[in-house]
């Protein structure tokens, strides 16, 4: 069970007369084996939040619970507590080194966040054997959907969804309990983002992850979220079951992020087909 547990968070940029309180005393919880939307204008807080989960900023008050433990007084410490969260950008583009082959970035993915399997006696030991640390690569390569055969490409001989798959590869390679998902289709085309999509529910499906959701596409929210929090200068303003806060919201900043979304009351007609099976 590895539930998230955010209580009363704050984060702070800059000090003195320029601090900016950009997160202000969220409380949130994800339960294990669920995903959460968190949605907001921009500006809102919604990044902040996401990178103060995983040990990006310090948050200055508040506890983040990952399965019981507080990472943040984890950190540095409890390494283990730290790979439990993987968190995925919006541009893959940039967390790829470009100089390095799709193989060798989940590769280190795995050397980094360290490639451990059980031993006979359920002892965790680190994998030092080269073989079984490619199999692996091979292994997390085809859970998400991209070719082992492009093991030797570089980033740039893949299109923004094949990019996007190695990011989620690079993050599942630290076999995290949690992922939080940075708007990760927005810069891709929409007609991939549906597949992309869909890996990312298969994923969270089959390793029965706890996900935080972070996106603008409400639609998108509707179809993979089981709850929703709402997020307004750096609060979270609403939070529920998904259909009750899109169909019923109680915030009136909750219904003008609604009423802001062209077609979007009831038709899901801009929304990427969300649907099993999807070739990318
Ligand atoms: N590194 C930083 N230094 C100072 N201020 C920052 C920094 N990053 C974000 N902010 C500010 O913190 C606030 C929250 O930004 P954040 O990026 O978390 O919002 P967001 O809801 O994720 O927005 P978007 O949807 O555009 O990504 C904004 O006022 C932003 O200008």
């Amino acid at each position: 069970m590895t539930d998230l547990v955010l209580e009363n968070v704050h984060v702070r940029y800059g000090s003195g007369s320029s601090a900016h309180d950009a997160v202000r005393d969220v409380s949130l919880t994800v339960a294990s084996g669920r995903t959460v939307g968190l949605v907001g204008e921009s500006g809102s807080g919604k990044s902040t939040l996401a990178r103060a989960v995983v040990g990006l900023h310090e948050p200055y008050a508040g506890r983040i619970l990952v399965g019981g433990t507080d990472v943040v007084r984890a950190r540095g410490r409890v390494a283990a507590a730290r790979r439990d969260v993987q968190m995925i950008f919006q541009d893959a583009s940039s967390s790829l080194d470009p100089r390095m082959t799709v193989g060798a970035s989940v590769e280190e993915a795995l050397e980094v966040r360290g490639f451990a399997q059980r031993d006979q006696q359920g002892r965790e030991r680190t994998v030092r054997d080269r073989a079984r640390r490619r199999a692996e690569v091979v292994r997390l390569l085809e859970t998400v959907e991209l070719d082992p055969a492009r093991a030797n490409d570089l980033p740039s001989q893949l299109s923004g969804g094949q990019r996007q798959r190695v990011a989620i590869a690079r993050a599942l390679a630290a076999s995290p309990r949690v992922l939080l998902a940075d708007e990760i289709t927005s810069a891709l085309d929409v007609s991939v983002q549906g597949t992309v999509l869909n890996l990312l529910r298969k994923v969270q499906q089959e390793l029965d992850l706890t996900v935080l959701f972070i996106s603008h596409n409400l639609a998108v929210v509707r179809q993979l979220c089981d709850e929703v929090a709402v997020m307004k200068d750096g609060r979270v303003v609403e939070t529920g079951p998904t259909t009750r806060v899109i169909d019923a919201p109680e915030h009136s900043y909750t219904r003008e992020l609604i009423r802001a979304v062209p077609r979007f009351a009831g038709s899901l007609v801009d929304t990427p087909s969300l649907h099993r099976g999807a070739a990318s």
